[in-house]
């Protein structure tokens, strides 16, 4: 049997493909690359380059491939761009999430994880929030997922699927042995800033909003290492196939840092401190938001092996490092 993964020519879909592949896993790749790029994806892993919107299309990957398992990273993911086109948001997030688990019920699959988002509770009452905290989104992003979240727990009941929902935080770094990372426009804080501690592009850094209820003014919010992300799949793979019942766990470290944090720990990386400006707060953006990861550490014995600012920023900037050789051998 093999596990589906959506999305995996994007980000973390990627990451996912090396963990499964390296736990001796067989997996298929699906992706409409209008994210993705296919040579992020590791060799010898199959690849259809399919919408999750297209009926048919998914039954004919369920038909092709001996699928057991679905891993839905496929979507659209920036906050402030789902302001700007939230019907577009609520089309790829909610609607086409719809019809892949139309697609899964049809094919008899019973074991389903959902790549949902912290963003489902908007501007949290308190910090660190556990996953009981009202869902009260602040962007169409958030309420895309949290909608999906609902239709996944409804269709799951219905059709005896049972299902893990991670709501990760922010998700940043890149693979450890340089195999993968984060393309794409550099809109994620740690990777503009890797960019830019590069020399990549000639601009400070902007920071948006200096003055938000936190300490020192900037935003805080909780990095969660890619690849520890991706092992918390697969314990939650383990959980389903060993008949665990559904469950929605946060993914985050439970700790926060602020936009001058993350700064400062490039400063610490590179050696030299990073030009920036301060710009005007952006839409869509609450003030905090760290995990309460109680749940995820005792319920799939999640075991981060890289909460580590610092780590995170240095596997960012090894990446970018690497993109940017091959975006010029390719010049
Ligand atoms: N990156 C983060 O910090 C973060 C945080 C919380 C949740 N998430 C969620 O994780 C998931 C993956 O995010 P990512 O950071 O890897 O983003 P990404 O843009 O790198 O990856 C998404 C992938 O899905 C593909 N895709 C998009 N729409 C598709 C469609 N209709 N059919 C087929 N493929 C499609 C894209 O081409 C891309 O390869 C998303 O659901 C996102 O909301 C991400
Ligand atoms: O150039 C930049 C980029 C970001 N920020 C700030 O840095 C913080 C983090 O921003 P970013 O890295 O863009 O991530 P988020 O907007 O927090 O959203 C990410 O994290 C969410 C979970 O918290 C996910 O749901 C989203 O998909 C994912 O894009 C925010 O306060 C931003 O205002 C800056 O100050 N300058």
């Amino acid at each position: 049997m093999s596990v589906l993964v959506t999305g995996g020519a994007g980000y973390i879909g990627a990451h996912m493909l090396l963990a499964l592949k390296d736990a001796g896993e067989s997996a298929v790749a699906l992706d409409n690359l209008s994210t993705g790029a296919r040579w992020l994806t590791p060799d010898g892993i199959p690849f259809v380059e399919a919408d999750v919107g297209d009926e048919a299309a998914l039954a004919k990957v369920f038909r092709d491939h001996n699928i057991g398992e679905v891993i839905h990273f496929a979507g659209s993911i920036l906050v402030s761009e789902s302001l700007r086109h939230p019907l577009d948001y609520y089309q790829n997030n909610t609607a086409n999430t719809m019809t892949l688990l139309k697609a899964c019920v049809a094919a008899g699959i019973k074991r389903f994880i959902f790549s949902s988002t912290a963003s489902v509770y908007g501007t949290p009452e308190r910090v660190p929030v556990s996953e009981q905290a009202p869902i009260r989104s602040i962007s169409p992003y958030g309420a895309s997922m949290s909608m999906s979240e609902r239709i996944l727990q409804d269709a799951a009941t219905a059709h005896d699927m049972s299902y893990v929902t991670l709501r990760y935080f922010n998700v940043a770094g890149a693979d450890p042995k340089g195999r993968a990372g984060e393309i794409g426009k550099p809109t994620h804080l740690i990777k503009a800033a890797a960019q830019i501690a590069l020399g990549l592009r000639q601009e400070k850094l902007k920071i948006y909003g200096n003055d938000y209820p936190t300490p020192d003014g900037t935003a805080i919010r909780d990095y969660v290492h890619v690849s520890d992300l991706a092992q918390a799949h697969l314990a939650a793979l383990e959980r389903l196939r060993n008949q665990g019942s559904s469950i929605t766990l946060n993914c985050g470290y439970g700790q926060g840092q602020s936009v001058f944090e993350v700064v400062d720990a490039f400063r610490r990386v590179t050696g030299e401190a990073m030009d920036y400006e301060i710009a005007p707060r952006r839409a869509g953006d609450p003030p905090q938001l760290i995990a309460d990861n109680a749940a995820i550490r005792t319920v799939l014995d999640w075991r981060p092996r890289y909460d580590d600012i610092d780590f995170i920023v240095k596997t960012a900037i090894d990446w970018e490092q690497q993109v940017g050789k091959r975006q010029g051998n390719a010049a």
